[in-house]
């Protein structure tokens, strides 16, 4: 058939449907104002609609039923609002574009062919008999992702179906309209999918629904794997495919799964902004996102400071001091290994019997429990309950303790002085509740009142002790550096001690330490297994330690989870041996996908940044072209400034909108920022830094993780910069953030890196 012609009547089918979604709404939309209308009467005549009664406690009983049953109402009709308000959203979404693929199959028992169009979300007609679009996450739509045309199949939930695909077509539709239509054969849209990587970078990650390739599809519907682990290069779409990895769950699990049964682990506050817009894009909420430091900071006493992971890489990068940078990379080695979490598993054990530090119960300035009282109570308790039982039973002790104390303490004279100062509300209850006991006893209201005064006093103090503040958790920590028997002894175990005590002196928890911390505080106390969470996603899984995987374990034993990462930008080198992400990890009911292909950049860029690459002969670019890399030497280091603006203002002129200029270190960032801000309008990006928008931006590599930009200048590239072997990865992430252009600027010393990939 003739192009227009066919366009001509994929047009009128778009209308047609479109016209569906216009009486859809139409519907929807005075159901919602009849609710809204019944949800204001409600607001507005509840309390006159509830019988209140309160003079005989039968009245107060049905005072009450009749309030929840108002209430029950209000909050079931708000629902429904809520659910129509979400329904009339996709319908607005729908009606801009309302697919954006078709295939058309026929089943080994049709006699012909279906034609099946794939978007955002499902639309029936009006009787509800026929699918005018199918959601993305149907069964049947990973035809349109899995095959060409050609014999293919589908998994649904009790079968697998066969048969054939006679067509397979992609559309972009805009406002309604067709803008562009193509048949495609093997991949999908080779076409579809240049025109999406061609757009300038944006400062929110968007959806990739209509051109996911088959690969990362396998990621997205794995409803097998307890473990689904991806390694992918950079900018294969692992974080993209996460993303509708999650939407995909919740279409293909509601009902029994919700956003709150989902939570990711994202690198950094910049990029949980940068993808935040994803999932409502899909007509899906926004799951819980958090980063490990957040999490771990949790679990940790408020009054102890953390080191971030940004604060230990920087330091790592820039200390000077060769006996300094040498203990604290034996400190981060040990610390991140399963070593020395067995090391802390024998010290636990060592606790049974005796070791534990506590503190006394104090109150008033005096000592109420001491910490030989509760230590002796600790440990004269039977040695084969658990440590985090022992303390519960220690907890309830002391609150039964604290309570005679508490009598004791409430005729004391100071209470008196208190009481004088309680506010008119307390002196008027202790009345009535004088009148109700006995009105003709008036040392009770004193009493009541004394009670009142110390009661409250004495809350702090209980509630410390049902956080189990008795137990001094940092001291018991410390103890394992000074008066514990390490065997067999660690390499240079000295200098880590003595390194590791200065810090816990300080109250101070380097980034290595802060999870053989939290685990160590949940073997004492107890640890809340997530038992909520059933899926938890790890990006930049690469960058976490084998100590780290083994504690998100056992805070998460009954959660599936996947990781995705690449071994290539593995920028915390000192602690990351043992990582998932190699095949050597990969255990029962685990899955490992590795994704080769890389979508981000041109394949000018991606030849260039797979030269030096460890295995990089295994990436592949996908085939989008721009200009080669830039390499310019410098005449003299003064002349970078100069060498910079230029460079800026020529990727301006060709419309490059986000140009990030990627330094290896904060310090450097911030030389560049102040070499830069009275030329050009540069924003300087931190670990503060919540979100960002288009512009120049300078920041260090480990905060550009997971994000692109259109042009990347990485403007010192000299040897004596990227000097060792472990600077690789960094160069590469800083690299492969580029999108369209790529700029290094150098000394006549290139870094190594940089000549292998120009050699
Ligand atoms: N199937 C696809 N269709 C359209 N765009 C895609 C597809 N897969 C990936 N992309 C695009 O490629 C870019 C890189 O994707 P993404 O950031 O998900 O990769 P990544 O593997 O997480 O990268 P990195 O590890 O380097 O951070 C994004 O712009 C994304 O939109």
């Amino acid at each position: 058939m003739d192009n227009d012609v066919n366009i001509r009547m994929e047009q009128k089918r778009v209308n047609d449907v479109i016209q569906e979604i216009n009486i859809k709404e139409k519907k929807l939309n005075s159901k919602a104002g009849g609710l809204k209308e019944s949800i204001i009467g409600l607001r507005k005549n509840f309390w006159e609609d509830v019988t209140v009664n309160l003079e005989e406690l039968d009245d107060v009983i049905e005072t009450q039923a009749s309030i929840k049953q108002q209430a029950e109402l209000l909050s079931e009709r708000e629902r429904s609002h809520g659910e129509i308000d979400k329904q009339l959203k996709t319908l607005e979404r729908l009606k801009d574009s309302p697919y954006f693929g078709r295939v058309d199959f026929k089943d080994e028992t049709d006699e012909e062919f279906e034609q099946l169009y794939i978007g955002i979300a499902s639309l029936m007609d009006q009787n509800e008999e026929n699918f005018l679009i199918y959601d993305w996450r149907a069964p049947i739509s990973s035809l349109y992702y899995d095959f060409s045309p050609g014999p293919a199949h589908f998994h649904t939930v009790q079968d697998t179906i066969h048969g054939e695909i006679s067509l397979k077509r992609q559309y972009i539709i805009r406002q309604g309209k067709i803008k562009g239509m193509f048949d495609t054969g093997v991949t999908i849209g080779d076409a579809l999918l240049q025109a999406a990587l061609g757009h300038n970078a944006s400062t929110s990650m968007k959806s990739i629904v209509a051109t996911i390739q088959k690969e990362q599809n396998k990621i997205i519907r794995n409803e097998r794997s307890n473990m689904l682990i991806v390694q992918g290069v950079a900018g294969s779409g692992k974080t993209s495919a996460v993303l509708q990895r999650i939407a995909y769950l919740l279409y293909r699990f509601r009902g029994n799964l919700t956003s709150d049964n989902l939570l990711l682990f994202s690198p950094n506050p910049l990029f949980s902004s940068y993808i935040s817009n994803v999932l409502p894009e899909l007509g899906e909420t926004n799951i819980k996102q958090t980063t490990f430091i957040d999490f771990l900071r949790e679990g940790i006493e408020k009054n102890i400071s953390v080191e971030s992971p940004f604060e230990q890489m920087e330091f790592t990068l820039t200390c000077k001091n060769p006996t300094v940078f040498e203990t604290r990379k034996q400190n981060i080695r040990l610390k991140s290994s399963l070593y020395f979490k067995d090391l802390v598993d024998k010290y636990v054990s060592t606790l049974q019997t005796q070791g534990i530090q506590f503190r006394n119960i104090t109150f008033r300035d005096a000592i109420l429990i001491s910490k030989e009282q509760i230590s002796d109570y600790f440990y004269e308790l039977e040695e084969n309950v658990s440590l985090p039982n022992r303390m519960e039973i220690v907890s309830k002790w002391l609150l039964k303790e604290l309570r005679l104390i508490q009598n004791r303490e409430k005729d004391k004279d100071w209470v008196m002085e208190q009481v004088e100062l309680l506010d008119k509300e307390s002196y008027l209850q202790a009345y009535y509740e004088n009148q109700r006991i006995d009105e003709d006893d008036f040392g009770l209201e004193e009493d009541i009142l004394r009670n009142e005064v110390v009661k409250k006093q004495f809350a702090n103090v209980r509630s410390q002790v049902r956080k189990f503040a008795f137990v001094n958790v940092l001291e018991t920590y410390f103890k394992l550096f000074t008066d514990w028997n390490v065997s067999p002894l660690p390499e240079n175990w000295d200098a880590i001690r003595t390194f590791t005590k200065e810090n816990l002196l300080n109250r101070f928890l380097t980034w290595e330490d802060a999870t053989a911390y939290r685990y160590f505080r949940g073997k004492l106390l107890g640890d809340q297994k997530s038992r909520s969470v059933r899926h938890l996603f790890i990006d930049e899984a690469q960058d976490y330690t084998a100590f780290q995987y083994a504690f998100i374990k056992e805070i998460f034993p009954y959660t599936r989870m996947t990781l995705l990462g690449d071994i290539n930008q593995a920028i915390y080198t000192y602690g990351s041996s043992l990582n998932p992400l190699i095949p050597e990890f990969v255990g029962e009911n685990h899955e490992r996908i590795v994704l080769t292909k890389s979508y981000r950049s041109t394949k000018e860029i991606v030849n260039f940044t797979k030269r030096f690459a460890p295995g990089g002969e295994l990436i592949e670019p996908f085939d989008r072209h721009g200009e080669p890399p830039e390499i310019i030497t410098l005449e003299e280091e003064s002349s970078l400034v100069d060498v910079l603006t230029e460079t800026i203002h020529n990727l301006q002129d060709k419309k490059h909108e986000t140009i990030a200029i990627i330094c290896k270190t904060f310090h450097e960032s911030n030389e560049i920022f102040k070499l830069l801000k009275s030329k050009v309008a540069v924003k300087q990006i931190n670990e503060e830094t919540y979100s960002f928008e288009k512009g120049i931006l300078v920041l260090p590599v480990y905060l550009a993780k997971g994000i692109e930009f259109d042009a990347v200048i990485v403007p010192n590239a000299s040897n004596n910069h990227y000097h060792q072997e472990s600077d690789r990865t960094l160069f590469y992430t800083a690299c492969t953030r580029a999108m369209h252009s790529l700029t290094i600027v150098t000394t006549h010393t290139p870094c190594k890196f940089l000549q292998e990939a120009t050699s």
